[in-house]
């Protein structure tokens, strides 16, 4: 790997537009058990491109984030926009796809038919909703399974096929809670390189959410590390390496001190919590 290609990362300066903006944001939610502090006084910006992964412990408001953002919670102090937007306009507009951690298929529905889902809701005529179903299985190497049940495919494809249905109106932000959590090392590895190859391809900004450092450091512009009560973020890196990433990467120095510090804010976040 030669250190000049390592150095130039980064979306380029035109893309360089914030998509996500979010400044004091607090988010409490009231229980039977008191208050939980899911989200405390969260600064984060996320710009046209990135790809930005949240990492933390079990319920430092991962998810919680991700669900302001696309205005399935709502913040109980502090501000966020999307697209300049308040997150429930950008919903209205369809600003965003959703990739949950299950798959979530209909399984008495064909891939191409989960896929028109969405797209019939919206209203989308029947050649539209063929064009788009054609598009987005491509997009993710599933052409031709169009007709298979979920069942007949593997868990790394469905994982695919429901990244395909979240890309099939072709939302401009694509928020990914913990996609491949339940996949095997290998499967999660080729997954992994296919979706840095889609947005590669897209120019989607993309927000993730993991336990996985080595996900993290190879999939991210910028990884942010958060703690649990309350939640709130400690540290953002800004990735230095490549947006080109082959998987042996993993193996160069520079992807071992990012995920050195990754590691290094989680074990922080820990001391703090004992
Ligand atoms: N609807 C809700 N009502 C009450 N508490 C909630 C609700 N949603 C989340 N919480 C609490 O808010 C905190 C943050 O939860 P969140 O799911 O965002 O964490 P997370 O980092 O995504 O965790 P995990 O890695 O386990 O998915 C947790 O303490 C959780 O119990």
């Amino acid at each position: 790997m030669e250190t000049d290609s390592v150095r130039t990362s980064g979306a380029k300066a035109s893309e360089r537009s914030p998509v996500i903006e979010a400044r004091k944001l607090d988010l409490t939610f009231q229980t039977n058990d008191g208050a939980v502090q899911a989200l405390r006084d969260v600064n984060l910006t996320i710009n046209k491109g990135d790809f930005v992964s949240f990492i933390g412990p079990s319920g430092c408001g991962k998810t919680t984030f991700l669900r302001v953002v696309a205005a399935l919670e709502h913040p109980t102090g502090g501000q966020i926009t999307v697209n300049g937007m308040s997150p429930d306009e950008a919903r209205r507009k369809r600003a965003y796809g959703y990739v949950f951690q299950a798959a979530g298929l209909y399984p008495w529905r064909t891939i191409a038919k989960n896929i028109k889902l969405p797209l019939e809701i919206m209203g989308y005529s029947r050649a539209q909703q063929d064009e788009q179903v054609a598009r987005v299985l491509k997009l993710v190497d599933l052409e031709g399974f169009g007709e298979k049940y979920p069942w007949q495919l593997s868990g790394g494809m469905q994982q695919r096929a429901s990244i395909a249905r979240a890309l099939a109106f072709d939302a401009e932000i694509l928020l990914m809670d913990e996609p491949f959590g339940a996949l095997d090392e290998i499967v999660r590895d080729h997954l992994n390189e296919q979706l840095l190859a889609l947005w590669g391809r897209t120019g989607k900004t993309i927000g993730f959410v993991t336990h996985s450092i080595p996900e993290a450091v190879y999939l991210s512009t910028k990884i942010v590390v958060m703690s649990p009560r309350p939640g709130r973020i400690t540290d953002v890196i800004e990735s230095t390496l490549p947006r080109e990433r082959p998987l042996d990467i993993r193996d160069t120095p520079e992807f071992l001190a990012i995920a050195h510090r990754v590691r290094e804010g989680l074990r922080a976040g820990h001391a703090y919590d004992d």
